[in-house]
């Protein structure tokens, strides 16, 4: 029998962690995960630092389920394929719906129209996050957990007493996540019901210091004047950097901005963010290829002394 290696993380990780260990390729597809004293046990190719032996069975089912993105009890599909989605529902008990996209992302609030392929007949969701539980209504907001890891690095580079501005904050996976290590933090969308999710999820995870707000984040800085920000997160991937001025008053030197984007060559965005903030220590990093020629970034800014 070959080796088998295990990652282990509580059970509420565990659909994030497997996840990650997909985008890492890191997870052996041939093994079926198992759950053990309130663990999960993630078959992985081989070893990294804190990775364990363990045995699994082999794995029949996942290998011939048709593709699909698991958020919380809901399985979206990449085909619009009932029997496929049957399938998917019987092999995963924790997922009640499986869902079709029938149109791409779009208008200002980022949303999709689905529709039902099998199960229980909505778009709302509780979904786990490294602890935190999120209430998900994929029509009305935008939501992809693809940032999970993202949020994780954030968190881990924050300073204590921080104040953050999430400008687009749709449901508030950054808030949530990134609450409980900060002073203070205001989440701003556009969307209404993105706004009244968020103020649930504020709730169900007993934040006291996560601010939502309903605005345009072009006239935040008027709304939030004189406050400046440690950190300023800028997740709206077609048009972030259109904001970058919105951002600059609400800076100050040593202003971490995260900007997310879409792009098709290194440094698109420095003219643009070298413009707004003169002098900063910009770092690009890529997080995940979109399309054959563009792929999805994050560019850390470092606000330099102004004057
Ligand atoms: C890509 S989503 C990101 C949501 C959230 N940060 C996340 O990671 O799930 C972008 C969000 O920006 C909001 N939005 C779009 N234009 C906006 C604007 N001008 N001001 C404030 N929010 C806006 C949309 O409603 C949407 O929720």
């Amino acid at each position: 029998m070959k080796e088998q290696w295990c990652l282990r993380v509580p059970v509420q990780e565990g659909e994030v962690a497997r996840r990650c260990a997909i985008a890492e390729n890191i997870l052996d597809r041939t093994l079926r995960p198992r759950a053990e004293n309130g663990f999960l046990l993630i078959p992985v190719l081989s070893p990294h630092d804190g990775d364990e032996r363990a045995e699994f069975a082999e794995n029949h089912v996942i290998e011939e389920l048709p593709r699909h993105e698991q958020i919380g009890g809901i399985v979206v599909l990449q085909d619009d394929d009932c029997a496929g989605a049957e399938k998917i529902l019987a092999a995963r008990p924790s997922a009640h719906t499986a869902l079709f996209a029938t149109s791409p992302v779009e208008g200002e609030f980022r949303t999709k129209t689905f529709k039902v392929l099998a199960g229980r007949p909505t778009t709302e969701t509780i979904y786990h996050e490294y602890g935190r539980r999120m209430k998900i209504d994929l029509t009305a907001a935008y939501f992809s957990a693809r940032l999970a890891n993202e949020r994780q690095r954030i968190l881990s580079q924050m300073q204590p007493g921080e104040k953050i501005l999430d400008m687009f904050a749709g449901v508030g996976p950054f808030p949530v996540m990134l609450g409980s290590a900060a002073e203070l933090v205001i989440a701003n969308d556009l969307n209404p019901g993105a706004v009244l999710l968020m103020q649930e999820n504020i709730r169900l995870n007993h934040l006291t210091n996560v601010i939502p707000m309903l605005g345009n984040a072009r006239n935040l800085a008027e709304i939030v004047s004189p406050m400046k920000f440690d950190r300023i997160i800028m997740n709206l991937p077609m048009d972030a950097a259109e904001f970058l001025p919105a951002a600059a008053p609400l800076a100050k030197s040593g202003t971490i901005v995260h900007l997310y984007s879409l792009v098709e060559r290194e440094g698109e965005h420095n003219a643009d963010i070298l413009r707004v903030f003169p002098g900063a220590k910009i770092t690009e990093r890529v997080l995940r290829s979109y399309s054959p020629t563009s792929w999805h970034a994050v560019y850390d800014i470092e606000v330099a002394a102004c004057g």
